[in-house]
């Protein structure tokens, strides 16, 4: 049977209005709230309800991704997860306990890495590392935290000589001190460089391989596709979509593009090939990509029609997010 170690049912979270959502600190909505100057759903004079009744379930060892639109309500959600704050309703539990009233229990077997570790700057890695440790019952020596996240050789660095990226691998790096059993990674891989980021991703695979199981949250739809065996797109505090990375990319069309030589209309394709014009390229939005790739080129070779920078593809996670957020009725065009 299916070990969950995460388990979410009808969680609400409320701010103001007298709600018992407490505890986050006010964050700007984004270009899909705020900025755009319009009314936020759910504001509905008793407060703001970010987290409109999400369940879902993590599975032991595996990678999770709660991805979403700016002020979706990611964060309000994992913060109740990390047992920070309270739902206004519903239940999460966390290894089987309410992360909250729990928290002694739950907590030395979980590890977090928020956006922000807010480590005092003047320590060295080590010095902070060592203040970390004092905190966790039976903690992973420093050196091999360190090494885990390629940061050994920064060891005698003051914290305000870090670059952001190294910053987020010694946040990483304190995440992992108490052997977490579920390790919760909020935009783990924000301002790494590439070669920093792959490592990461490799790093969280063999976490994941080795039975932590991993809530991890991103903007980044590249991350998620790469990493997360199953996610959920979160839209203004609902799920909008949820499944595998293969599952929730299924419902949207392949892709076909490519350019036509002077002289060659698009009205010239084969009729059954429904293809749309734009400035630099033809493109074929397909759901039957084989048949009607292979229709395209035998017509190409027939009348020896060269096909400049032809590229065929599956759609991507973040093509389905934006066709996701676009699809949503209180959705107004942006991201
Ligand atoms: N303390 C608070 N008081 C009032 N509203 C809040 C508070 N904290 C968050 N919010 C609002 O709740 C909504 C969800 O915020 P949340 O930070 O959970 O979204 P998010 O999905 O993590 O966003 P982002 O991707 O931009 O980090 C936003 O509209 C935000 O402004």
């Amino acid at each position: 049977m299916t070990e969950h170690v995460i388990e979410v049912t009808g969680l609400r979270r409320r701010y103001g209005g007298g709600g018992s959502a407490a505890g986050a600190k006010k964050k700007g909505t984004g270009i899909a709230g705020a900025a755009l100057g319009r009314k936020r759903g759910g504001d509905d004079g008793k407060g703001f309800e970010a987290v409109r009744g999400l369940d879902f379930s993590v599975r032991r060892g595996e990678v999770f991704a709660l991805l979403g639109t700016n002020g979706a309500g990611k964060t309000s959600t994992v913060e109740v997860l990390e047992g920070l704050a309270a739902p206004t309703a519903g239940t999460v539990s966390v290894l089987g306990m309410d992360p909250l009233t729990d928290r002694a229990a739950v907590r030395p077997r979980i590890g977090i890495m928020l956006q922000e570790g807010g480590f005092p700057s003047d320590l060295t890695v080590t010095e902070t590392a060592r203040m970390w440790s004092g905190c966790v019952s039976e903690p992973r020596p420093i050196q091999e935290a360190l090494e885990m996240v390629d940061m050994e050789d920064r060891a005698s660095t003051r914290v305000k000589m870090l670059s952001g990226g190294e910053r987020r691998r010694l946040d990483l790096a304190m995440a992992l001190l108490g052997y977490p059993e579920v390790l919760f990674l909020d935009e783990p891989t924000t301002g790494l460089d590439p070669e920093a980021r792959q490592q990461t991703w490799a790093l969280i695979r063999r976490l994941r391989d080795s039975g932590t199981s991993i809530m991890l949250t991103t903007h980044y739809l590249d991350e998620a596709e790469k990493l997360a065996d199953r996610l959920a797109i979160m839209h203004e505090g609902r799920i909008v979509h949820a499944g595998t990375p293969a599952e929730v990319t299924a419902a949207q069309p392949s892709r076909i593009t490519f350019r036509l030589p002077a002289g060659v209309a698009p009205a010239h394709l084969p009729v059954t090939l429904r293809a749309a014009e734009y400035v630099d390229r033809i493109e074929i939005r397909t759901q039957n990509l084989q048949d009607d790739l292979a229709e395209l080129l035998l017509w190409a070779r027939q009348n020896g029609v060269v096909l400049d920078q032809l590229n065929a593809r599956t759609a991507s996670l973040e093509e389905a997010f934006l066709d996701i957020a676009r699809q949503q009725p209180q959705y107004e065009g942006a991201l």
